[in-house]
């Protein structure tokens, strides 16, 4: 047999290149690791005094960079032969914001430290009591948006947060817009999308979406009419059309991005027990601090990694009351191998034991790459970075698991199949209502980059969307003079949103193939259906998922996700297996009680300004053909 022909050994140039990256990793480390303390200095306690330290690591950590990228730009790495030397100087090659001007850099720095002020610190008053001023997003106007029930005081809830929080930062956003668009066009991109989007490495991946959303929309149009039809019950018709877009204050959250606070009141069978963990944690005085223990739990029986100590030293688990912080729950890896923690206002209900699990599952993630080189220390994409949790989430939330922790009484055996309906449906209000907010909130702004939406039409497009892809309509009419997207954390945050989209997909594909290696599910056994499988405690399925995570993205997706599951390419058929008996029951449903599927165009309107608003509300009052029919053009 002919000598294998060996790789010609690498050249002096590519040994240069190696020497350059271990530099630059090194030196990239101790910055990196000054910038997340710095930030999270920041985000843990809210003064100008820290917001300027965080600026100044950040400047401190992109000159480093840009000095570095002129030595970079030198290596002929394209040709080099080593794989993990060439993906590596491919990683780092276009620097992002770094790249900018350092007084532009800061500018930018402090353009979104402001944003993410404003958001964080934003409050609003009590609806009843006009001159108790104090309420905060997390968790007053979250637990209002979740169990109010009286649509005036949700509507107040909903204008008022926006006022508070994206009206405020609309010329901010405009500015942070024009210098990220900078950054771009000197990473040659024409606009900031196409540096977002080059962390999927695919080509043609927008439209790779699009399939994606057109497969999994009619699922989401069945939902959309089964809740329309709960949600009028409940509010009336004055409140909720028969056949228009649903009023976005009436779905239990401030976005209307995921709909588990209406499950107690729409519920398939009110009658079979409901799969909400809740009343138990409770009754039997969960703290935070035990929910992250049950999360860790979870983990640990796959045998993955428990949290190092440090992470339990350093987290912040519960909101302060002695200052202001972000609390937007979040996690964070600094960059030296050791130090990982959350921070997070959690409360003790299901919704945040969801979060919990959402991330510790980047923790993990962190945990199980962090002997990857520093570049390598990276989702597959960032849509495997969000799949993580949510996967173990998956198996928490059944009813099986539930009971097995003690969150769900032992049930009724007669009642399974409604309580497993019950289930599905719980688990559809988060994961399939999610869907056309999670494609929608970078359909938006990678527009905006673009300039196809210019800043004289955010608001009036942004409500567009909403009605197009999620069938919404805002409680009341719209002008330019607000600005509804930077009531959002990612969007005053600059935080890519399209990751949580791939990750709704890709979560269904990787518990499907983990629930197999679990024998948890069987295709071709009723009694082993994909959604009451529990992957708890199954060894052989916590190696198939360590194998991907711990390839960080030192390798492209497409072989990561071929790691756990098989597949090369993402496809909905993950999640519509997973969701097939609760479409049946819906189309069912809705045909019996005559539902259209789908939605009229919104009779709100969305004008340039309050003050056009008012003449046309004031000329058409007279005009009593007017009723709520005004197009919604701006
Ligand atoms: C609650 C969650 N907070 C984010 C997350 O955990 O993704 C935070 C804020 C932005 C990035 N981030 C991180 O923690 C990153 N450092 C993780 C990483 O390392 O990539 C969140 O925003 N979610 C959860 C589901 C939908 C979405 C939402 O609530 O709209
Ligand atoms: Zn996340």
């Amino acid at each position: 047999t002919p000598a294998p022909t060996p790789t010609p050994a690498p050249s002096a140039e590519e040994m240069a290149g190696k020497q350059f990256l271990e530099d630059f990793t090194r030196g990239m480390a101790t910055l990196l690791n000054r910038y997340k303390l710095a930030s999270w200095a920041y985000a843990s306690n809210l003064t100008d005094h820290n917001m300027q330290l965080q600026l100044q690591a950040a400047v401190e950590m992109a000159t480093y960079q840009k000095q570095q990228w002129q030595q970079l730009v030198q290596f002929p790495w394209r040709s080099f032969q080593n794989r993990d030397t060439r993906r590596q100087f491919e990683v780092i090659a276009d620097l992002g914001m770094a790249t900018l001007p350092p007084e532009r850099f800061q500018q930018l720095g402090r353009l979104i430290g402001q944003m993410q002020g404003t958001y964080s610190t934003a409050k609003v008053c009590d609806y009843h009591n006009r001159t108790k001023c104090n309420l905060s997003l997390e968790p007053e106007l979250v637990q209002l948006l979740a169990h109010s029930g009286d649509a005036d005081e949700l509507r107040h809830a909903w204008v008022e947060w926006r006022r508070a929080s994206g009206e405020k930062v609309r010329g901010l956003f405009e500015q942070y817009v024009a210098i990220s668009n900078e950054a771009a066009a000197l990473n040659n991109y024409t606009d900031l999308s196409g540096l977002w989007l080059k962390a999927y490495e695919t080509p043609n991946f927008r439209e790779e979406l699009q399939r994606l959303w057109e497969q999994m929309q009619p699922l989401y149009q069945q939902l959309h009419a089964y809740v329309r039809r709960h949600l009028r019950m409940r509010y009336g018709d004055a409140e909720v059309t028969q056949q228009g877009p649903i009023p976005a204050h009436l779905l239990g959250n401030m976005w209307s991005q995921t709909w588990e606070g209406i499950y107690q009141f729409s519920k398939p069978f009110p009658n079979a027990q409901a799969t909400d963990a809740t009343p138990k944690m409770q009754e039997q005085n969960y703290t935070p601090l035990r929910m992250f223990r049950l999360a860790e739990e979870f983990f640990t029986s796959l045998n993955l990694s428990a949290m190092p100590r440090v992470f339990w030293e350093r987290s912040i688990i519960e909101k302060p009351a002695d200052r202001e912080i972000v609390c937007h729950a979040s996690a964070w890896d600094f960059g030296d191998g050791q130090d990982f923690r959350i921070k997070q206002c959690t409360r003790v209900d299901m919704k945040d034991l969801y979060v919990v699990h959402h991330e510790m599952g980047h923790v993990q993630y962190f945990l199980q790459y962090k002997d990857q080189p520093l570049i390598f220390r990276r989702g597959a994409n960032p849509g495997f970075h969000e799949a993580v949790g949510d996967v173990m989430a998956l198996s928490v939330s059944t009813p099986k698991h539930l009971r097995k922790v003690g969150l769900l009484g032992a049930g009724d055996a007669s009642q399974s199949s409604q309580t497993a309906l019950n289930h599905l449906y719980h688990t559809a209000l988060q994961k399939v209502a999610f869907l056309p907010f999670g494609y929608l909130m970078d359909l938006w702004r990678w527009d905006v980059f673009s300039g196809r939406i210019a800043p004289s039409e955010y608001n009036c497009r942004w409500w567009r969307l909403r009605e197009e892809y999620q069938g919404l309509e805002p409680p009341v009419d719209r002008t330019e003079e607000d600005f509804d997207p930077g009531a959002k954390y990612h969007i005053i945050s600059s935080v890519p949103y399209i990751r949580y989209f791939v990750s709704s997909v890709l979560q269904f594909q990787i518990h499907r193939a983990l629930c197999l290696e679990a024998g948890e599910f069987d295709p071709n056994d009723a009694n082993k259906p994909l959604h009451n499988c529990d992957i708890h405690g199954s060894v052989a399925a916590g190696e198939k998922l360590k194998a991907m995570l711990r390839l960080g993205n030192s390798r492209p997706w497409p072989e990561a996700l071929e790691a756990v599951t098989g597949s090369r390419h993402m496809d909905a058929s993950g999640l519509l297996d997973y969701f097939r008996p609760l479409k049946q029951w819906l189309e069912e449903e809705n045909q019996r009680n005559g539902e259209n599927v789908g939605w009229v165009p919104s009779t709100r309107v969305c004008v340039a300004t309050r003050e056009e608003l008012a003449i046309l509300r004031s000329r058409n009052s007279t005009d009593s053909a007017f009723t709520r029919t005004a197009s919604t053009e701006p």
